[in-house]
């Protein structure tokens, strides 16, 4: 039976849940369920704290997890990241009081404040940056207000934490992170059962991404309008019964559709429809 990972609290959590569900897996039906049978797909999930899901990958006891970028980082864990899952989006980085620094090489002799210890260490001796690093398990902005520290190093997505606190980002993103699938590094990268679990989210991934377009179009404007709907490998093109026109379907991604459509009507295509892809195998 398959293992996976799936994190049981935070941001992570309930999207995670959502897409394996989506991927066709049962799913724990209340929180405090900590570990589900998916009995037909012969998977077993165990729900865990996200901080040690790559630890526990690592470990080999279980063959897949899914985290995120910056904890799989945090963690040093013998891990290695596999499939991008597209939620759980984030940044990296440093925040000071306005006036406390410039950047990051202004931090020598300073205290950081975090909950990623491990990123933080590793960013600041690749920078020769001499400073000491606090580990706190979270709301750490208060950590500046409180005089714990005069910098922090967390996530940031969309920045209302630190403006309530005062505080700014210094410097570039540390990193930028996302929800990703983990596997023990260098693990049998051929296992079948690993394989279409890989792929099913794949087909979440692309279900979610585009849509199928299909119209109508006079046989001398079909290049140009391929050119518009390469489709992922290539569009089908169908006779129409009305000679000198064909049906096309192609796949577009479903945030340039309505420019498609637009681009495609103004070709002389018509009766142009898209509808939603319920779930992909690619
Ligand atoms: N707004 C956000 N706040 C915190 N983490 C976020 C946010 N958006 C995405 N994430 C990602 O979620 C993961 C952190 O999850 P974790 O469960 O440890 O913290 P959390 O979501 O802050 O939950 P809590 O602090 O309530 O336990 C990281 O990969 C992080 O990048
Ligand atoms: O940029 P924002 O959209 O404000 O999101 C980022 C904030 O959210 C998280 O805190 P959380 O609420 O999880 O509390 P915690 O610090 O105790 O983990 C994170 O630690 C930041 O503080
Ligand atoms: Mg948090």
């Amino acid at each position: 039976m398959l293992r996976i990972a799936v994190p049981n609290k935070g941001s992570l959590s309930g999207p995670a849940s959502e897409m394996l569900h989506e991927a066709g897996y049962r799913q724990r039906k209340e929180s405090k369920e900590l570990v589900t049978v998916d009995l037909e797909n012969d998977v077993e999930f165990f729900y865990l704290r996200p901080k040690d899901i790559a630890i526990y990958v690592a470990s080999g006891k279980l063959d897949i997890g899914i985290t995120g970028r910056d904890l799989l980082l945090d963690s040093g864990a013998n891990a290695e990241e596999i499939l991008a899952l597209n939620f759980g989006r984030s940044t990296f980085r440093y925040a000071t009081r306005p006036g406390t620094a410039k950047g990051p090489e202004d931090f020598h002799g300073m205290t950081i404040a975090t909950s990623y210890e491990g990123i933080v260490a590793k960013h600041l001796a690749e920078q020769g940056i001499d400073a000491s690093v606090v580990h706190l398990d979270g709301a750490v902005e208060t950590a500046i207000q409180l005089g714990v520290a005069e910098v922090i190093a967390d996530v940031v997505e969309t920045g209302t934490s630190l403006r309530n606190a005062g505080l700014e980002v210094i410097g570039e993103p540390i990193l930028k992170s996302e929800a990703v699938v983990v596997r023990r590094t260098g693990a049998d990268a051929d296992d079948p059962r690993a394989q279409q679990f890989l792929r099913r989210m794949q087909g979440v991934l692309v279900a979610r991404s585009y849509v199928m377009m299909d119209y109508d179009i006079r046989v001398e404007q079909l290049e140009n309008a391929v050119a518009l709907t390469p489709g992922l490998e290539s569009p089908t093109v169908s006779p129409l019964h009305h000679e000198g026109w064909v049906a096309v379907r192609a796949m577009v991604p479903a945030k340039e559709a309505q420019r498609i459509m637009d681009d495609l009507y103004d070709i002389g295509a018509r009766a142009i429809l898209t509808t939603s892809i319920h779930a992909c195998r690619l």
